[in-house]
């Protein structure tokens, strides 16, 4: 028995979790921004600007918010990180829906993860969860196999979410570790763009696996500091959407970074990219966090440099590279 459900932002993402949505056999609503865009689905069966080839069976759009919140009892929250507050203010949301939040990123200026920017508009913390995995967009939407990771504050409710979005494609684990999974994807973003730096340079597997266990490592620190079990990161959430995001063409932000290692400038990265790369704002505040938190985050430090324009990505590499030697751990 489905759940009428709505996923609030018709991204890449949102697309393809709206897809996910109507095949586990639910009612799908798909906000859009553009109303061009919500009527380019309910015309064609498709997504005219993102996921262009995917059919939508099932999934209704429009472009009107309160039109797509009113009677839901699953909101799906899918647009970038930066833009969630604003987009909550203008969004009234049914009192009882239960709220998942798709976005990697951590607010800047608040430093905050997307669970805690829902929390505080007013959504009980048990009503929230948050998804976060190896999911590519793309892949989802071509009906590829992959896991994620629902989590929430209560377990029942994560279990109800995982359960929704359920397909013979799309398997979701549950986890009680929502802080865990929010840094393990905000900051996996970061090191992405970091991998792709090299990649850039034109550096090979080595470099690669160095960068991914290294930033996994402070990833996991900034985690622990906060609260968040060590074991997340190395589950779906942590290592597996590293390695995912790291390893693929498909990731904006390892694509983005690989713009930077070739010499493009940030802007013109930006115009090249497909899509948010949400490290390229979130980088900034992460490492706020960690400064915060007054935990060493070499990796992501570099990252912000060269996106200020600070260092160049072979200066970043070197004086990674030139660290004092000390134990793994
Ligand atoms: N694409 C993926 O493979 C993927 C997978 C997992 C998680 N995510 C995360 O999901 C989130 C959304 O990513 P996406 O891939 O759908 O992004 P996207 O770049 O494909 O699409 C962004 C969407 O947000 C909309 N948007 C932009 N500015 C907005 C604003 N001010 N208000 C409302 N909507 C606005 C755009 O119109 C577009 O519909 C990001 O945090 C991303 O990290 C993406
Ligand atoms: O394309 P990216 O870099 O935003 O990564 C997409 C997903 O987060 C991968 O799980």
């Amino acid at each position: 028995m489905g759940v009428r459900a709505t996923v609030m932002g018709a991204g890449a993402w949102g697309t393809a979790f709206a897809m996910i949505l109507a095949t586990a056999g639910n009612e799908v609503t798909l906000w859009a921004r553009r109303p061009e865009i919500a009527e380019g689905i309910n015309n064609t069966g498709c997504n005219p600007d993102y996921l262009t080839g995917t059919h939508l069976p099932g999934v209704t759009a429009t472009a009107d918010p309160d039109a797509a919140l009113t009677g839901a009892e699953v909101v799906v929250l899918a647009v970038p990180a930066q833009q969630l507050r604003a987009n909550l203010a203008g969004w009234t949301m049914p009192a009882e829906a239960i709220v998942v939040s798709l976005a990697k990123g951590i607010e800047v200026g608040t430093l905050q993860t997307m669970g805690q920017v829902v929390h505080e508009h007013g959504i009980l913390r048990d009503r929230i969860t948050v998804v976060s995995g190896p999911n590519l967009a793309d892949e989802i939407a071509a009906r590829q196999p992959a896991t994620t990771v629902v989590a929430g504050w209560d377990r029942a409710v994560a279990e109800q979410v995982g359960a929704v979005c359920r397909t013979p494609w799309f398997r979701p684990y549950t986890s009680i570790d929502v802080i865990g999974c929010e840094i393990a994807g905000a900051t996996k973003n970061a090191i992405a763009l970091a991998v792709g730096m090299g990649m850039g340079r034109g550096f090979g597997a080595n470099s690669m696996a160095s960068l991914i266990t290294r930033g996994l490592a402070e990833s996991t620190r900034l985690g622990e500091s906060l609260g968040a079990d060590p074991h997340t990161f190395a589950g779906l959430a942590g290592m597996g959407d590293l390695v995912a995001t790291c390893m693929s063409p498909l990731s904006r932000n390892r694509s983005f970074g690989e713009h930077l290692g070739r010499g493009l400038s940030v802007a013109e990265a930006t115009t090249a990219s497909r899509g948010v790369a949400e490290g390229v704002r979130s980088s900034t505040s992460i490492l706020a966090l960690a400064h915060r938190q007054d935990v060493e985050m070499p990796i992501v430090e570099r990252v912000v440099q060269v996106l200020a324009g600070e260092l160049s990505p072979d200066e970043a590499i070197r004086t990674l590279m030139a660290r004092e030697t000390k134990p793994e751990r």
